[in-house]
């Protein structure tokens, strides 16, 4: 080792059951980080201080402003660049003797075989179900432990499947654990519902040590350990904090890992989106589509001040920004009485941030409304749109 890391890595090396050994097995390791966001950024930062030798990071998306409360590696500076290199860049200047690998890709059924198979380990930093089941069966698939990561308003999870267990055998897998996928409806992003910043640091922290000692044979990885596979669940706001469950071992009927062959075969027929419900077609806030029911903001414009406009989001949105002459009922609310929230005699224009909300409320508000349901409209694209084509001042967030 160079001169340079014995200082360097002195603090950990000194720790007991760690040693020169463990700093060697690190410089020797080859990690993947699949998604350089919220939970990537902090387990990107300490892999890389710790000294693991090569990192691969797997990521196609841009710096934008709004990740940078909580994607720690991204800069206002590098707002724009690719978050793989942007990421790059910070863990050169941590520590320059890391090699990192960039792969400015999603993550896909083609390409995770030939990504996947140089790593000894594989972080899962994303944020959608169809990349979890893709990430889980190529690990199956190519028998790489997975530390799977994940974190959404003040709660946060983490799990390591594909364990390799004294026996012989493996734990669990994603499938085994998740065999059904969340509903769409259930399913929220960060951009939706929020997320803190220092939960995803949290859990993508705890994604660094995890693959740390699974490198070095630490705590419940080391050698004559059973290592029992469990499911730790995070709540910033609960008390305590954190709780840890065991897990089952991994099915028997798992059509992933319960059989020889399963997850490739899976990986190769590729049918992710399709598993976790297609795309949301009919739920897309993109702001395009303009059907029966749905106005444009252009629309929503010329006919502000006759119209009653009326905002579902939550009362923190509104309380962020709202259009003056909006009467603000939370979805929930609105869901619970629909026809509560009509006034008598105008068109109703329902709107929330993307125009996704915007749609199951105007939907509920129709039904409800049996005849004379098309004085209601849904605003596409919502106050996002909004701001974008008509009040540029309008803040967005
Ligand atoms: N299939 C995939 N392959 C590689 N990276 C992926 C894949 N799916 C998602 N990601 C990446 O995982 C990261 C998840 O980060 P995070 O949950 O913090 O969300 P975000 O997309 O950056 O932000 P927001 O949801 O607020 O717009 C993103 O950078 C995203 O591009
Ligand atoms: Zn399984």
């Amino acid at each position: 080792m160079p001169l340079e890391d014995y200082k360097r890595y002195g603090r950990q090396m000194i720790l007991e059951d760690f040693g020169l050994p463990a700093q060697l097995k690190l410089r020797n390791a080859r990690v993947l980080v699949i998604g350089a966001g919220g939970l990537g950024c902090p387990a990107l930062q300490y892999l890389a201080a710790a000294g693991i030798g090569t990192i691969g990071i797997v990521d196609p998306d841009e710096v934008d402003v709004s990740n940078l409360h909580r994607q720690v590696l991204h800069t206002s500076l590098r707002q724009g660049w690719p978050k793989v290199l942007s990421a790059k860049a910070a863990i050169e200047s941590i520590n320059p003797a890391v090699h990192v690998i960039p792969h400015i890709t999603s993550l896909n059924s083609t390409n995770a075989f030939p990504v996947i198979s140089s790593y000894d380990i594989v972080l899962d930093c994303t944020d959608n179900p169809p990349t979890r089941y893709l990430i889980s069966d190529a690990c199956v698939a190519l028998d790489k432990p997975l530390v799977s990561g994940a974190a959404i308003r003040y709660d946060g999870q983490l799990c390591v499947y594909n364990l390799p267990l004294q026996s012989g055998d493996r734990g669990p897998c994603y499938r085994c654990l998740w065999p059904t996928p969340p509903r769409q409806e259930e399913v929220g992003t960060c951009e939706e519902i929020g997320v803190l910043g220092t939960v995803t640091g949290m859990i993508g922290v705890l994604q660094a040590q995890t693959a740390i000692q699974l490198i070095v044979g630490l705590g419940p990885y080391a050698p004559n350990e059973v290592g029992v596979p469990t499911l730790l669940i995070y709540s910033a706001l609960a008390s305590p904090m954190f709780r840890s469950l065991k897990i089952r071992p991994k099915r028997n009927d798992c059509p992933a890992c319960g059989r020889e062959g399963g997850a490739r075969e899976l990986v190769e027929k590729g049918e992710y989106v399709a598993l976790c419900g297609g795309m949301r077609e009919d739920l897309e806030g993109s702001g395009k589509r303009k059907g029966q029911g749905r106005v444009g903001v252009k629309e929503l414009e010329a006919r502000r001040a006759e119209v009653d406009v009326l905002d579902v989001r939550s009362k923190e949105e509104f309380s962020i920004c709202h259009l003056p002459e909006a009467h603000h009922v939370p979805l929930n609310t609105l869901l619970h009485d629909p026809l509560a929230q009509l006034s008598p005699g105008k068109d109703t224009y329902v709107m929330c941030k993307l125009g996704n909300d915007s749609q199951v409320a105007a939907r509920a508000l129709r039904d409800a409304l049996g005849s004379g349901a098309d004085r209601v409209k849904d605003v596409v694209g919502g106050l996002r749109a909004w701001s974008r084509e008509v009040d540029q001042s309008f803040p967005m967030y």
